[in-house]
């Protein structure tokens, strides 16, 4: 029998350095290249977000407008993918739309196979400016409606919002929005990021290690938990409701959505930021009720569980009262997380090790066939 020890959920196991973000549980912090996530939020565009996490530095004026004018140019999908996409059945989960999607740009992309930085963030910034037309084409799916075309003249939360809805909402929402973009943007390690590095290090291609990731993400255990939460929250119904539900719910064993980390213990870094978000989007957009329901399953958990929620509690019912239907939450969620992805390909392959753990076998003893 051997001594290795085993790590379960490799939970706590460093497996390589990374100079993207920092995730640090004692200080209840999250930096983005050594910027505080909130004041990120408080105070840049996405844009320049994935900016920052793709070159490590804020852009000048200058370098924002030239990726901004290259991202607003790429917004427009291939017609071969709209064909496709359109051809899968309209009860196709959002997810899978978008994975299909990203598989399909690789496959039709000639420079696919290769590797170099360059190469790389040309596509990487490619998948940025065409998945929130992605992500809208489907929600329009969902509610009968035909995709429109991306406009070069609005930014990207504004574009997103637009081609989604057909109008621009009110700033507030734009706002709300965008800060959950980017406090969803990059996470350190999480599972849907360690996924893309461990499809990229036997040097297969960018697309691959997104659609891969995509896979990852979609689980309710990671970012499906935001569309989860919106179930629950709508399981419940009322404030009055949430205390006897979770008793009830944890007698069942089951998971509460939205609630528990693996690295914050203490709560989750971007909370505060994203639930004062929602708290401004449920004052416009009438959802004081649904916010008041959010707050009761809150505190009915800390007390019963001392869990803390994480970005997913406060997430899902702020695209839920922004308009967007629960099944297209995790896609956002994705359209976001391209930027960390991305970062971590190009990180990976700068320094590259197969990622390769291994096991301690526990089936039966060799044994002869005949
Ligand atoms: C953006 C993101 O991806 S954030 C994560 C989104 N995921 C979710 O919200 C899903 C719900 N949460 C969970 O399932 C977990 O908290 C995870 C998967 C996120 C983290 O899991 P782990 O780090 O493995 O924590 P672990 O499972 O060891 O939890 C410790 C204890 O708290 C319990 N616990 C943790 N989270 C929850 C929860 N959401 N509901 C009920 N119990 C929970 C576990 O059952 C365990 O109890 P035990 O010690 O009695 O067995
Ligand atoms: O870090 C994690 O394990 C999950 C998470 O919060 C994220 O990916 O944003």
């Amino acid at each position: 029998m051997s001594t290795a020890t085993i790590h379960k959920g490799l939970a706590g196991v460093a497996v390589d350095t990374t100079t993207i973000s920092m995730v640090n549980p004692e200080t209840n912090s999250l930096t983005y290249r050594g910027y505080p996530v909130q004041e990120l939020a408080a105070h840049c565009r996405f844009e320049e977000v994935a900016y920052l996490l793709w070159h490590g530095e804020l852009p000048t004026p200058a370098q924002l407008s030239a990726q901004n004018a290259t991202e607003r140019a790429q917004r427009a999908l291939p017609p071969e993918l709209i064909s496709t996409l359109l051809s899968l059945p309209a009860t196709a989960h959002p997810m899978d739309s978008l994975r299909t999607a990203v598989s399909i740009l690789g496959a039709l992309d000639p420079s696919e196979e290769d590797n170099s930085p360059q190469s790389n963030h040309t596509k990487a910034l490619r998948l940025f400016a065409v998945l929130p037309t992605v992500v809208a084409l489907t929600q329009r799916r969902l509610r009968g409606l035909l995709p429109l075309a991306p406009r070069t003249d609005l930014a990207y939360a504004e574009n997103f919002l637009y081609l989604t809805f057909g109008e621009i909402p009110d700033p507030v929402v734009v706002r709300a929005f965008e800060t959950s973009l980017i406090l969803y943007a990059e996470h350190s390690f999480n599972a849907s990021t360690f996924t893309s590095r461990v499809v990229t290090s036997t040097l297969s291609d960018l697309y691959s290690a997104v659609t891969a990731a995509i896979g990852a993400l979609k689980g309710p255990l990671h970012g499906g938990a935001n569309e989860a939460v919106m179930a629950v929250l709508t399981e419940i119904g009322t404030p009055a409701r949430a205390e006897p539900w979770l008793r009830e719910a944890l007698a069942a064993k089951r998971t509460i959505m939205g609630f528990g980390h693996r690295v914050y213990k203490n709560g989750d870094s971007r909370v505060p930021t994203m639930r004062q978000a929602l708290a401004e989007v449920a004052t416009h957009r009438n959802g004081t009720h649904l916010l008041e329901t959010y707050e009761a399953l809150a505190k009915a958990m800390l007390t019963a569980k001392s869990l803390h929620p994480n970005l997913d509690y406060p997430a899902g019912p702020a695209y839920h009262l922004m308009g967007f239907d629960t099944p297209v939450f995790t896609p956002i969620f994705v359209a976001a997380r391209i930027t960390g992805w991305t970062a971590h390909i190009t990180e990976q392959l700068a320094a590259n090790s197969l990622i390769r753990p291994t096991s301690i076998y526990t089936g039966p003893p060799e044994r002869p066939l005949t």
